[in-house]
């Protein structure tokens, strides 16, 4: 029989409890370290074979994401954006269009929100995404065996226009901004993608793959015990393709080849990655890769904006590119649907690549 490894000695712990708890003051991990907290609840404790070590430091320092200057010749572009979505799965955009006015207003409405008085802010937190912005700590609370040092915001921006009147006041016109300005560089990024892997980006457009976008507004605030837990494990994300919009607070890392890079934000630029979706479709040309968040030591807080690109068409059916299946390179993937894909998700801890993995064919 396996053995149990448990890192609870303590009789009297009781993770749901401890969930509830925290659940219930509506304010999240923010309002911890507001209330003066300097010990974190257990619920937060990773074990220890979890815990970055070295704390901070990646174990890969010399290595760094592809940098991409949109501005460049779009042959070479398209050349750099494949190499990089193809090894590193991430890479870092420059000269792609979008103001950093409008860059520095989507970062500071999202902090101004975090920030909002608690009980302004309570008034948001729910579970319930039924009106397309919710705000809470840990979608997975409940699922997960350790909880994450960190809060979101979640809008969903399209294709089913934002129901603005949802969306907190001191966040709706960035919001609405910024939806605008990434849809065009999402649509741009992903052109180019298609044309690296050779295939008419009017076929993706068809398949309706690529219509959908949620945001998040994560606020990773200081921890004040770093070194025992995460601002956000380790997962891929269950999407077509990723705009990543962050502050200078470090804190994002990238796995290769079994080590962990650090992610140092270009000023001015976007990160880009790709979705466990796309992988699929693209029969494993492009990767989706492992990343995760440390857990803020700094007293500034650590702000990031992904919009997640996916498809609407939930019931349809997504099989690897026929394009891309050939007698030397069969279909990895089976078909999937976008609603049984993401009720694996939701069913599990937001770790690991396990839901990529169940649609593998079994000679593979
Ligand atoms: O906060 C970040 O930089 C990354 C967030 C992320 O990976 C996610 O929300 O899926
Ligand atoms: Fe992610």
């Amino acid at each position: 029989m396996a053995t149990i490894i448990t890192t609870n000695p303590d009789p009297h712990y009781n993770r749901l409890e401890e969930a509830k708890k925290l659940d219930e003051t509506k304010t999240g991990v923010k309002g911890l370290v507001d209330s003066g907290i300097t010990i974190i609840p257990r619920i937060f404790h990773n074990p220890p074979q979890n815990q970055p070590i070295p704390i901070f430091k990646a174990q890969n320092p010399k290595l760094s994401l592809p940098i991409v200057d949109l501005s460049g010749h779009r042959s070479m572009v398209v050349d750099q954006i494949h190499r990089a979505a193809s090894t590193f799965g991430f890479f870092q955009i420059i000269n792609h269009g979008i103001p950093k006015s409008s860059m520095d207003h989507m970062l500071s409405s999202i902090k101004s929100f975090h920030e909002l008085p608690e009980t302004t802010k309570m008034q948001y937190y729910s579970r319930d995404t039924s009106h397309g912005v919710t705000y809470f700590t840990n979608f997975d609370l409940y699922k997960c065996k350790e909880a994450n040092w960190r809060d979101s915001l979640e809008v969903h921006l399209g294709p089913t226009p934002l129901e603005r009147e949802y969306v907190p006041e001191v966040c709706r016109e960035a919001l609405v901004e910024w939806d605008g300005r990434v849809v065009k560089l999402g649509e741009e990024l992903m052109g180019m993608l298609c044309e690296g892997l050779g295939v008419e980006k009017e076929r993706l457009k068809k398949m309706s793959f690529f219509d959908k976008r949620n945001m998040s507004g994560h606020y990773y605030p200081y921890c004040p015990q770093p070194e025992l837990t995460m601002g956000l494990k380790w997962h891929t994300d269950p999407v077509v393709l990723t705009v990543l919009l962050v502050n200078e607070v470090t804190g994002l890392q990238v796995k290769h080849c079994e080590d962990w890079i650090d992610v140092e934000p270009v000023p001015g630029g976007l990160i880009v990655n790709i979705g466990d979706m796309l992988q699929m479709i693209s029969n494993d040309e492009y990767k989706s890769v492992e990343h995760r968040v440390l857990a803020n030591p700094n007293r500034k807080p650590r702000v990031s904006v992904p919009v997640f690109f996916t498809s609407s068409m939930i019931e349809d059916s997504y099989e690897p590119l026929l394009e891309l299946v050939s007698s030397e390179k069969p279909a990895v993937y089976q078909k999937f649907t976008i609603s049984d894909f993401m009720n694996k998700f939701y069913s599990e801890e937001l770790q690991g690549k396990s839901v990529m993995n169940t649609y593998k064919h079994s000679n593979i």
